[in-house]
C-alpha cells in the first residue's frame, strides 16, 4: 500500500518482519524503481526472520543501487543523499525523508509519516545508515500501470453495465432538474402571481419527477450490484487458477494468511470497484450535468459553483486519505497485536513451563497500547469527515445565495431561478460528496489490483507454461530412472542453498539422503518430486525434464510424502483416493496391505468410511504417516520421494514398510536421520551445507562419519572426490 504524500511513497509494511523489504521499496520508488512490497520482500528474502542490514545492502545491490553501510551522527545525516534507511530503535528500518529546521522528516513502514524532534531521533537512530546511490546498472521503470488503467482493463470486461450506470447516471438528471424547475415555476408563477390553477398540475409533476428519481436509483444500485459480483468472481477465480500453477519459489515467501488474503481479494476488489468506484461515472456525469444546467439560469453562478465544487473536492479527498492512511497504519497495528496474541496462546504451554506468563502479558498489553493509541488518532479525523459533507453543502448554499442574491438585486436572475439554482446546489452536493469518498477507495483498490496484478504476472511454474501444456507424450514405459544435472537452488536470489548437485538414481534402486539438520536434504527431496524448480540445471525422469512431463501423468508417475502429511476432512476412503475415483481398486488395496493402514481401518467401526476431521483427525502420527505412504502408492507410482515419512513408526514397522518399497520395484529416495533406516537402502549419499560430500554404500558412509565424529582429524572427502564418486556409481 502506498500513500503518496511527498518526495517518498510511504509504503506499509504488512508484518512485522517486513520493515526492511518496505524501506527498501521506498528507496527504490524514490530513485524511480517502482516494486511492490512483495517483490522488496522476495528481493530481501524475508521469508521468516525478517532482514538485518547486510541483506538490505545486497537487496539494493541486485537492484543495481550503489550501497553504503555508515556509521553516522544525526547531525551529519543532512549532508548524505536522500532517502536514507536508518537502523532504528536495534529492531526496525525507518527512511529518512528530509531533514528540516523543526526535526527529521521519517517514513516509518509501521505507522507512516511523522516529524521526529531531535531528541526522539537522538535516542531512536542507533547510528548506522544506508545510503543509495543509482549505479550504472540501475534501470529506471515508468511506474507500474496505474489504478485508473487497472480499473480501466476491469471496466473493460464489462463496458454494457458502465456504459449503463452512466447513462442511468446522465437520464438521472432529469426528474431532478423537472423537480428543481417545477419549485422554481411554483415559487414565481404560483406562489409570486398567485396562479392557483398551475399549482396542481405543477405539484404532480413535482411526485411524478420524485418517483423517477426513485426508480432510476434502483436500477442503478441493481446493475451495481450485478458489477461487483462479476468482477469479484472473476478476480477469485482468475487468481485461484494462478496461484495453483505458480512454482514454489512464489509460495516459499509468502506465509499461508498473505496467500490466502491475496486470492480473498477478489470479493473486495469487488466490492470496491462494484461499490463507490462504479459511482464515479455516474457521480461525474451527474454533476457536470448539474453545473450545465446552472449555466443555463446564470453561467457567473454556475462558475462560482463548479470553483467551490472543486475546493470541497479537493479537500474533501485530502482528509479521506488522511484517515486512509491512518486507518491502514491502525489495522498494521492491530494485525502485529492479533499475531502476538496467536502467537502467544500458541506456545503458552511453553510460556508456562518457564514461568514467563507476565512476559506474554507485556507484550500482548505493549501491542494493544500501541494498537489503540492509532485507533484514538483516527477518531479525531473521522469525527472533522463526518461533518465534510454537510460543511460542503453549506459552503455551496453560503456560495449560491450570496452570488445569487447579488445577481437578483441587479435584475439578472430571478427569484424563482435563485432558488432554483439553490436547489441544484443542493443536488450536486451528492455527487460531489460521493466522488470525494471514492478518492481514497481508488487508492485502496489500487493496492488491491496491484497485489492481483503481481499474482497475474508472477510466472507460471514452468510445467504450466502453455506451450508444454500442449505437448503430449506417446504412451511409454516408464522405468523411474532419476538424474540430476548441475542442479542448484536457493530461497533467496544470490544465495544457493544447493550447489551443483549431480545425482543419478537408478531404477528400483532405494537411496538415502543423509545429513545434518539445515544441509538441504528436504530441500533436495522436493527438487527430485518436482514441487520446486531448480534455479540452474535439470532434474530428469526417464530422461525427459520434470518440467516437460504431462503433469497428470507425472503426478500419477512421482509421488511425494512430506514430512508433514495432510488430513483431510472427509472418510478415511476419501483421504486415501482424494476423491480421485480413477484410481483402481487392486492398487488402493495393496498399498494399504503395504503400509499397514489394514490395522487402521480394522480397527475402526465403519472401516474405510470412518469420518476424520482435518483438524484433529484422531490419528497418531505412524498411522497419519501409513496414510500418505498408502495414498502416495495406491497412485502405483514408479518414484517415491519420502522426507522422514517413516520417523514416526517403529524400527520393526518401518523395516517392514520398506521391505515393502522394495517388492513394488518403484525408485525410492528417503530422507532420514535413522541410521537403521539408512542401512536398508541401497545407496546413500551425504550432504553438508547444500552440497554432496560423499556417496556410496550407506554402511560406509556412516561408519566414516561416526568415525569422523569421535576423531575430526580423519580426513573427509571432498567435494569433488565425491562428484567423481558420484559420476562412476552413475556409469
Ligand atoms: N521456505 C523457506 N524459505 C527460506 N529458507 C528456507 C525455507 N525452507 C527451508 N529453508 C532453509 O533452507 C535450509 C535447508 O532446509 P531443509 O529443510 O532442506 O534442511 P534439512 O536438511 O531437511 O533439515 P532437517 O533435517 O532439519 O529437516 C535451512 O537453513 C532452512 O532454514
Amino acid at each position: 500500500m502506498s500513500i503518496f504524500g511527498g518526495g517518498t511513497p510511504v509504503i506499509l509494511q504488512m508484518e512485522a518482519t517486513e520493515c526492511g523489504a518496505a524501506c527498501l521499496a521506498m528507496v527504490l520508488a524514490a530513485h524511480g524503481r517502482p516494486i511492490t512490497l512483495e517483490e522488496a520482500r522476495v528481493a530481501c528474502a524475508t521469508a521468516r526472520d525478517g532482514v538485518d542490514a547486510a541483506r538490505l545492502v545486497v537487496a539494493a545491490r541486485s537492484f543495481g543501487l550503489e550501497t553504503h553501510g555508515l556509521r553516522r551522527e544525526p547531525e551529519d545525516l543532512a549532508l548524505l543523499p536522500m532517502p536514507l534507511i536508518l537502523h532504528w530503535n536495534f529492531d526496525h528500518f525507518v527512511i529518512l525523508d528530509r531533514v528540516t529546521r523543526s526535526g527529521f522528516v521519517i517514513l516509518d513502514p509501521a505507522c507512516g509519516r511523522r516529524l521526529v524532534d531531535r531528541a526522539e531521533f537522538g535516542r531512536s537512530f542507533t547510528g548506522v545508515a544506508l545510503s543509495f546511490q543509482p549505479g550504472p546498472g540501475f534501470e529506471r521503470r515508468p511506474p507500474r500501470r496505474t489504478t485508473l488503467g487497472l480499473l480501466l482493463d476491469e471496466a473493460r470486461r464489462s463496458p454494457d453495465a458502465i456504459a449503463l450506470t452512466a447513462l442511468l447516471g446522465l437520464v438521472g438528471i432529469v426528474p431532478a432538474l423537472a423537480l428543481t424547475a417545477a419549485i422554481g415555476v411554483f415559487a414565481d408563477h404560483v406562489v409570486g402571481q398567485s396562479r392557483l390553477a398551475w399549482a396542481l398540475a405543477l405539484l404532480g409533476a413535482i411526485l411524478g419527477a420524485g418517483l423517477l428519481q426513485f426508480v432510476l436509483g434502483v436500477l442503478r444500485e441493481r446493475i451495481v450490484a450485478a458489477l461487483r459480483s462479476k468482477i469479484a468472481t472473476h478476480v477469485a477465480v482468475a487468481g485461484f487458477w494462478r496461484a495453483l500453477h505458480l512454482p514454489a519459489s512464489f509460495f516459499a515467501q509468502r506465509s499461508a494468511g498473505e496467500i490466502v488474503s491475496r486470492l480473498r481479494l477478489g470479493s473486495s476488489v469487488g466490492e470496491i470497484v462494484g461499490g463507490p468506484l462504479a459511482r464515479l461515472v455516474p457521480d461525474g456525469v451527474q454533476a457536470l450535468g448539474y453545473l450545465g444546467v446552472m449555466a443555463l439560469f446564470s453561467p457567473g453562478l454556475a462558475a462560482v459553483l463548479a470553483v467551490v465544487c472543486c475546493v470541497n473536492l479537493i479537500s474533501m479527498t485530502a482528509l479521506s486519505r488522511r484517515v486512509a492512511a491512518a486507518n491502514a497504519a491502525a489495522q498494521v497495528a492491530e494485525g502485529a497485536a492479533a499475531g502476538i496474541a496467536t502467537a502467544g496462546m500458541a506456545a503458552l504451554s511453553t510460556y508456562r513451563l518457564h514461568g514467563r506468563e507476565r512476559l506474554l502479558v507485556e507484550r500482548i498489553a505493549a501491542a494493544e497500547d500501541t494498537a489503540l493509541d492509532r485507533e484514538q488518532r483516527i477518531g479525531v479525523l473521522r469525527a472533522i469527515g463526518l461533518a465534510a459533507p454537510a460543511a460542503s453543502g453549506l459552503a455551496m448554499t453560503i456560495a449560491v445565495l450570496t452570488v445569487g442574491a447579488v445577481l437578483v438585486m441587479d435584475g439578472a436572475l430571478t427569484l424563482g431561478g435563485l432558488i432554483a439554482c439553490q436547489m441544484i446546489a443542493g443536488l450536486i452536493n451528492g455527487p460531489v460528496v460521493s466522488l470525494a469518498a471514492a478518492m481514497p477507495h481508488l487508492q485502496e483498490a489500487g493496492g488491491a489490483f496491484a497485489r492481483i496484478d503481481d499474482l497475474q504476472r508472477y510466472p507460471l511454474a514452468r510445467a504450466f507454461e502453455p506451450d508444454r501444456q500442449a505437448q503430449e507424450r506417446q504412451p511409454f514405459r516408464i522405468t523411474g530412472h532419476v538424474r540430476l544435472e548441475a542442479v542448484s537452488f536457493g530461497f533467496a536470489p544470490g544465495q544457493p542453498l544447493l550447489r551443483d548437485i549431480t545425482l543419478d538414481i537408478p531404477p528400483g534402486r532405494i537411496l538415502a539422503i543423509l545429513g545434518p539438520s539445515g544441509s538441504g536434504k528436504s530441500t533436495l527431496a522436493r527438487l527430485i518430486a518436482g514441487m520446486t524448480e531448480p534455479d540452474a540445471g535439470r532434474v530428469l525422469l526417464d530422461g525427459i525434464g520434470l518440467e516437460d512431463w504431462p503433469q497428470p501423468l507425472l503426478r500419477r508417475t512421482l509421488q511425494y510424502v512430506p514430512q508433514q502429511a495432510a488430513v483431510f476432512s472427509g472418510s478415511l476412503d476419501d483421504n486415501l483416493h482424494l476423491w480421485d475415483h480413477a484410481i483402481r481398486q487392486q492398487d488402493s488395496a495393496q498399498a494399504i496391505l503395504r503400509t499397514g493402514l489394514h490395522g487402521v481401518v480394522a480397527a475402526r467401526a465403519h472401516g474405510m468410511h470412518s469420518l476424520l476431521s482435518g483438524h484433529s483427525p484422531a490419528l497418531s502420527g505412524g498411522e497419519i504417516q501409513r496414510l500418505a505412504l498408502a495414498r502416495a502408492l495406491s497412485r502405483a507410482p514408479r518414484v517415491l520421494v519420502l522426507d522422514e515419512t517413516t520417523s514416526a513408526l517403529d524400527f520393526a514397522a518401518e523395516a517392514d514398510i520398506l521391505d515393502q518399497l522394495r517388492l513394488s520395484g518403484a525408485t525410492v529416495v528417503i530422507v532420514t536421520h535413522r541410521t537403521g533406516t539408512a542401512l536398508r537402502c541401497d545407496d546413500a549419499i551425504l550432504l553438508d551445507q547444500g552440497a554432496i560430500v560423499a556417496c556410496g554404500a550407506p554402511g560406509a558412509i556412516l561408519l566414516r562419519e561416526t568415525m569422523a565424529a569421535a576423531d575430526p582429524s580423519l580426513p573427509r572427502p571432498d567435494r569433488a572426490e565425491a562428484r567423481a564418486a558420484i559420476g562412476a556409481a552413475s556409469r
